[in-house]
């Protein structure tokens, strides 16, 4: 079962996870295969506040969390956000904040896409560092740098409606996420 069905309820589908996890790859599929829009809470970000997220950064990560936090608010209450199919790829840490996991959770499903840090590490150094200043300019410390964070957030994913192995090639995470989310969305 990977396709929406009629009579399921519409909510939004928010997706979590470290940077690297497939958030942005596999949330278009998973919108395509559903049916849904699909919206990036980073883009928003950057569209929201004029400014890419390195220099959202560079004012200090707090005001980038701010930033975000911000931007999740405004998402939600939007008219009718919540009985919307749509799906939503949060930014890595929007998590980390307790207030922002509620949020999430009370406005729609959220998923936790699960991929161990060797593996994030090995597809963060193939994509532009700069784009994500957490993990810093030196690739031979990604792998380090992410399975600290990891560490750190396990917990703060882990509080999602779901988790699901983000291994494997995006079309195949993808089916896999809706076949789980069609049994949460069941039982809501
Ligand atoms: N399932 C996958 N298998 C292999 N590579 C993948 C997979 N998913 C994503 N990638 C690659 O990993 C990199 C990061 O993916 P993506 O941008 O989707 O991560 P993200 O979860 O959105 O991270 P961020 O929180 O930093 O936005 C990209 O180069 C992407 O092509
Ligand atoms: O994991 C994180 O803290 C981040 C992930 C990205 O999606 C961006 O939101 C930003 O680079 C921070
Ligand atoms: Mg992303």
């Amino acid at each position: 079962m990977t396709s929406r069905r009629a009579d399921d309820p519409q909510r939004p589908l928010f997706l979590t996870g470290m940077m690297g996890a497939g958030k942005s790859t596999v949330g278009p599929i998973v919108a395509g295969l559903w049916g849904a829009p699909f919206i990036d809470l980073d883009r928003r970000i950057e569209r929201l506040f004029g400014a890419a997220i390195p220099a959202l950064f560079a004012r200090g990560e707090s005001h980038f969390r701010h930033c975000e936090k911000a931007a999740l608010q405004l998402l939600v209450a939007e008219p009718g956000f919540r009985a919307r199919t749509v799906v939503v790829a949060a930014g890595g840490g929007l998590v980390v904040d307790p207030a922002n996991r509620a949020l999430m959770r009370e406005a729609g499903v959220v998923y936790f896409l699960d991929v161990p840090p060797a593996e994030l590490a090995r597809r963060l150094v193939v994509t532009p560092l700069g784009g994500r200043p957490l993990l810093g300019s030196d690739e031979g410390a990604v792998a380090a740098r992410v399975g600290e964070l990891l560490d750190n957030r396990r917990s703060a994913y882990e509080e999602a409606d779901g988790v699901v192995d983000g291994n494997g090639p995006p079309q195949d995470v993808a089916h896999r996420l809706l076949t789980a989310l069609a049994t949460s969305l069941r039982i809501l």
